[in-house]
């Protein structure tokens, strides 16, 4: 077993794989070296989140018509405060802000290429019950021409332009895991040193798996392929019936069935909705993780990563994981719906 020392930092990391970053100017290691600095911040606060007044609700509702928890609102400033401060970007858009951000590059003008998309607290409903939460993180590279102002367009781009993805998981240990279109890698934080070290080299998802990850609780809302798939999870038979896991936020569940093999599934519930998970900040994110770790990731019908987003805050139904689990699953689609 490697020592800690023996593992390479995030820091070393970004700075020996720069120049496979895509359009590498050293912008790119700026922002992810911001983000990381983020991370750090916000772990310290969750990290005794039942200490500090930080628990329970803020009071407001954000633009998804949702109780803002204290937590998310922290996340939210901490994450825009400290990529405003480094003047990296020209534009950050969150779940919890109504419009994006149009940000100046420290010399005033609009300089910045990179615009950034944050969901800075994934999994609120864990918070005030110390289970698992995360952050989820996604970058482009601007449309709009370079000098002039961020323009609404830079962050409806289709997730396969992303440049950068990933997520911090605020767990048993503190995690952050991304990739830049070469793979996914995974890094712990030790908490003592404030470092995060290379733990998690090359993340794969194992071709298929045996956890199947869904709010049961809607089960009712689901069409007939999606309840008929559920079915065949809990069938005695082969390697079956599956194990039933489910965390309550996303980002926890991803990781587990990207170590372990399994489907997230957030499909939608009944016909008004299309799915609780948002487009621009929660589903392309972790759907570029997801093929990057030779996974799948689909509305069921569709390629996540292909959709054009028309809003900003839009949601989308997600299947994603193991790639063999998701075909099985889009086979169900197909011929029960
Ligand atoms: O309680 P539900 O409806 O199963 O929803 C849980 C899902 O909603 C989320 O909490 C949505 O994310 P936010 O907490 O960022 O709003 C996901 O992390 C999680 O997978
Ligand atoms: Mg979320
Ligand atoms: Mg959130």
């Amino acid at each position: 077993m490697t020592s800690t020392n023996q593992k390479r930092t995030l820091g070393e990391f970004i700075f020996d794989n720069q120049s496979s970053f895509p359009y590498s100017t050293g912008e790119l290691s700026k922002l992810i070296n911001a983000i990381r600095l983020a991370a750090k911040i916000t772990n310290h606060e969750v990290n005794k989140a039942g200490l500090v007044d930080i628990l329970g609700d803020a009071g407001n509702t954000n633009v998804q018509g949702e109780d803002q928890q204290k937590l998310d609102v922290y996340a939210n400033e901490k994450f825009i405060q400290t990529l405003i401060q480094r003047g990296i970007v020209c534009g950050i858009a969150s779940e919890e802000e109504e419009d994006f951000i149009a940000v100046n590059s420290i010399d005033g003008n609009n300089n910045n290429k990179y615009v950034v998309l944050i969901d800075p607290l994934d999994g609120s409903s864990n918070i005030d019950v110390n289970a698992s939460v995360g952050t989820i993180f996604s970058i482009y590279r601007r449309i709009s021409p370079l000098g002039s102002p961020v323009e609404l367009r830079d962050f409806l781009q289709p997730g396969k332009n992303q440049v950068a993805a990933g997520y911090i998981m605020y767990g048993t240990s503190t995690m952050l895991v991304f990739t830049t279109g070469n793979g996914v890698n995974g890094f712990t934080l030790n908490p003592a040193l404030g470092t995060f070290y290379h733990s998690h080299p090359n993340m794969k998802f194992p071709e298929t798996g045996r956890i199947y990850s869904v709010n049961e609780g809607n089960y009712v809302h689901f069409s007939k392929g999606i309840k008929a798939y559920i079915k065949y999870c809990q069938k005695e038979e082969g390697d079956r019936p599956y194990t039933s896991r489910y965390i309550g936020a996303m980002v926890a569940d991803f990781h587990r069935n990207l170590i372990k093999g399994g489907i997230y599934m957030y499909p939608r519930i009944g016909p008004k909705q299309n799915g609780k998970l948002r487009l621009t900040y929660e589903c392309n994110p972790i759907a570029f993780l997801t093929e990057q770790a030779k996974g799948k990731a689909t509305t069921g019908t569709k390629r996540i990563l292909d959709i054009e987003p028309t809003e900003l805050h839009q949601r989308e139904a997600i299947f994603c994981g193991s790639v063999k689990m998701v075909e099985k699953l889009e086979e169900f689609i197909l011929n029960g719906d």
